[in-house]
C-alpha cells in the first residue's frame, strides 16, 4: 500500500508547505504543515479558543464518529522559533494521500501562541520526525508515518519541495522520476530524535570542496538552510554587496546579485542548491534576505527547505537512513 499527496508553499516566499490531511468520520480536511523536525500531529480544533482559531479551519472530534478522547493524556511544545501550543489528545482515522492509519493520536491544541494564531496558513502540524520526540504525557504516541509505516509497501517516505509550486509527500514508494541525478543514502543517527546526519564537506559556486563536517537534520518545518558560521560566513564573501543586517538578524544583499550555488557533501556524492533558491526574498526596496543563514552556535545545522527544495530526499526509517537525490 502506498500514498501521495500534493504540497504547495504557503505564501509567496516558500514560508512553509501545506498539504490538506482527512481527520475523523466523515473526513474533516485541515491543511497542515508537515515538519520533519518534530514529532507532534497536533490541530487547532473546536477546543481553541475563538479568538486564536478565527481564520483556521478546526478539527472537531465531537463529529467524528470514529474519534475517542485519551483519558488523562496531554502535550506541549515549543519549536525552535519559540512558537508553542499545547492541549488535550484524541485518536482518530487520519487519511494522508489516501492511506489511512485508524486509531492516530490528534492532539487537540486548547492553547496556541500568537504566531500561530496570525499563521492562517495552516491549521496545524504533521510531525515526521522519530517517535522519540513526541510530547505527550504520560504516554508517548507514535507519528503518523511510524504508525502507517508497517502497512506500507516499503517504511520510507519522499519530500519533493519546490519553489512556488506543487509538490509530493509519497508514502511507501519512491518515484524516482521526481530527481535529475542517483540518489545517494547515508546513514541517520537517531539519538536526537530527527533525520541526523554528517555532511563532510561544502563547496560555494564552482570553487574547491572545503573539508568541513557538519552535523545536521533535514527538516522540512524550517524555511531556511541554517548552517555553520563559518560556512555562511565564507559565502556571503563571495557576494560583493552582502552584508549583516542587524535588524533583519541575517544577511542581505543587492537583489540584482548573481549569487553563487551553495553545493554540500551527501556520502560521496554532493547536493548542489542554485544561488537562485539563496536569493529568498526582498526585504525592502532593492535589498534581499538570504537563504542561508547561520545555525546560531545552537549545535546542530538544519538544512530547511531552501536545501530541500534542490533535491528528492528519501527518509528510510527501515534502514535508519537519509536518500538525498539531486532534483
Ligand atoms: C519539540 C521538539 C521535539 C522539536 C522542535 N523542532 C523544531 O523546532 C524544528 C521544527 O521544524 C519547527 C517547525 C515550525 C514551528 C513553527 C510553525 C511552522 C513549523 N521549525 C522551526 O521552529 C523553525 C522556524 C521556521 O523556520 C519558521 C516557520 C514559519 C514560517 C512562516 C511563519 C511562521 C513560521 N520560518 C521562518 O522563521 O522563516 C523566516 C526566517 C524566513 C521568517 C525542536 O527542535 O525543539
Amino acid at each position: 500500500q502506498t500514498g501521495s499527496a500534493p504540497n504547495h508553499p504557503s505564501d509567496s516566499e516558500d514560508d512553509e508547505y501545506i498539504t490538506n490531511v482527512s481527520i475523523g468520520t466523515p473526513a474533516q480536511v485541515l491543511p497542515l504543515d508537515f515538519d520533519t523536525g518534530s514529532s507532534d500531529l497536533w490541530v487547532f480544533s473546536s477546543e481553541t479558543p475563538s479568538s486564536s482559531a478565527r481564520g483556521h479551519t478546526i478539527y472537531t472530534p465531537s463529529k467524528s464518529s470514529t474519534s475517542k478522547k485519551v483519558s488523562g493524556a496531554s502535550w506541549s511544545i515549543t519549536y525552535g522559533d519559540n512558537s508553542s501550543s499545547s492541549g488535550d489528545v484524541y485518536t482518530d482515522t487520519v487519511t494522508i494521500g489516501g492511506f489511512s492509519v485508524t486509531g492516530q493520536a490528534v492532539e487537540s491544541a486548547t492553547k496556541v501562541s500568537t504566531q500561530f494564531v496570525q499563521d492562517t496558513s495552516n491549521s496545524g502540524l504533521v510531525g515526521l520526525a522519530l517517535d522519540s520526540g513526541n510530547t505527550v504525557k504520560p504516554t508517548k504516541q507514535k507519528t503518523w508515518f511510524s504508525n502507517a509505516s508497517s502497512h506500507l509497501a516499503q517504511p520510507v517516505f519522499t519530500a519533493d519541495l519546490n519553489h512556488q509550486a506543487d509538490g509530493s509527500y509519497n508514502f511507501g514508494f519512491i518515484d524516482t522520476t521526481l530527481a535529475s541525478g542517483p540518489i545517494t543514502y547515508v546513514p541517520i543517527s537517531t539519538g536526537n530524535g530527527f533525520w541526523e546526519f554528517t555532511s563532510a564537506s561544502y563547496a560555494i559556486g564552482g570553487g574547491s570542496s572545503k573539508k568541513h563536517s557538519t552535523d545536521g537534520i533535514a527538516d522540512t518545518g524550517t524555511t531556511l538552510l541554517l548552517l555553520d558560521d563559518t560556512i555562511v560566513d565564507a559565502y556571503y564573501n563571495q557576494v560583493e554587496s552582502a552584508q549583516y543586517d542587524d535588524s533583519q538578524e541575517g544577511y542581505t544583499f543587492d537583489c540584482s546579485e548573481d549569487l553563487p550555488s551553495f553545493s554540500f557533501a551527501v556520502g560521496s556524492s554532493t547536493i548542489t542548491v542554485p544561488g537562485s533558491l539563496i536569493n529568498f526574498a526582498p526585504v525592502d526596496g532593492n535589498t534581499c534576505f538570504g537563504g542561508l543563514q547561520s545555525d546560531d552556535g545552537i549545535g546542530i545545522s538544519i538544512f530547511g527547505d531552501v536545501a530541500i527544495k534542490a533535491a528528492l530526499v528519501v527518509f528510510d526509517l527501515g534502514n535508519k537512513r537519509l536518500g538525498w537525490a539531486q532534483k
